[in-house]
């Protein structure tokens, strides 16, 4: 029987089954199937996918991420800092300050310790991309999409749109508690104007320093945190005029706060928590 060493953990409640790929060796065609069947809350450990931390020629460490459904995403703001701290603590790195790989370029963690723990972690996530065919969507491929008119389900909604490496589309609501997470999340997901798929997240402005935010996640469903979700939402929140550039800006998800601020170089910063939930053995299903 094949089986992995596997750790359990979380950020803010977005939770993944992380292989140490420098110890570990999964089959490639096997990883979709791997991560469905790990993801399982009832056949397998539960999760919300599976995170790979593999060797890189370009960084200590890098990335790869898979939703609960098998797919591989582009991005993972929780798991960067998932990554980040199992990579300090299990001595992949020597330094508080290193890039991670990731399928959509490189980012920059540094982890914040307390006697040796790594119990919070900030990512320089990098650039937005603002462009339609970055994202990917329809539409002008040169143009951003700001407040802009989208019909679903019949009816008509004024949303932003943007890509952090992974796609991501923001819609307003008044009250957070009567976001149509269910309603709408799977339809806009798989809009066929998005050609890769969407992360749905929805957020309620509290003040121009604090989002409250809820997401159906591409490939997982609503899930309790979504980091490149709330880089999306302040980002969002910022082209529209309702949150400064290069300030702090409290986002209130589900499973806790995301500290995040587009600066004015540019770049968008990420802080928050990282915690381990379990360690053990996974017996892979023939
Ligand atoms: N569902 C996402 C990947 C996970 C992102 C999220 N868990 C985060 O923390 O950024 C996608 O398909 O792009």
């Amino acid at each position: 029987m094949e089986t992995f060493q596997f750790t359990k953990m979380h950020g803010l409640g977005n939770n993944y089954i992380y292989v140490n790929m420098f110890e570990e060796s999964l089959n490639e065609s096997s990883l979709a199937k791997i991560a469905r069947e790990a993801s399982n809350p009832f056949t397998g450990i539960g999760s919300d996918g599976m995170i790979l931390i593999c060797p890189s020629e370009h960084a200590p460490v890098k990335m790869r991420i898979f939703n609960n459904d098998g797919s591989e995403a582009l991005n993972c703001g929780n798991g960067l800092r998932c990554v980040a701290k199992y990579a300090y603590e299990h001595q992949l790195v020597t330094d508080k300050i290193f890039k991670i790989e990731t399928l959509s370029g490189l980012v920059e963690a540094e982890v914040h310790t307390d006697n040796g723990r790594v119990y919070s972690v900030t990512v320089d996530m990098g650039k937005p991309r603002l462009l339609k065919k970055e994202i990917p969507m329809v539409g002008d491929p040169e143009e951003q999409t700001i407040s802009e008119k989208m019909t679903f389900l019949g009816e008509e909604h004024t949303i932003t749109a943007l890509s952090m490496g992974n796609p991501h589309i923001i819609f307003n609501v008044d009250r957070i508690e009567a976001a149509p997470l269910t309603e709408l999340g799977p339809v806009v997901e798989k809009d066929p104007r998005f050609s890769e798929g969407i992360n749905v997240e929805f957020v309620e402005t509290v003040n121009e320093t604090e989002l409250n935010f809820r997401v159906w996640e591409r490939g997982s469903g609503i899930t309790q945190a979504c980091g490149t979700g709330a880089c999306a939402a302040a980002v969002a929140s910022v082209l529209n005029g309702k949150s400064p550039r290069g300030k702090d800006i409290t986002v209130h998800l589900a499973g806790g706060d995301l500290i995040i601020n587009w600066t004015e170089q540019g770049n968008v910063l990420m802080t928050g928590p990282a915690e381990v939930i379990a360690e053990g053995t996974y017996y892979i299903r023939p």
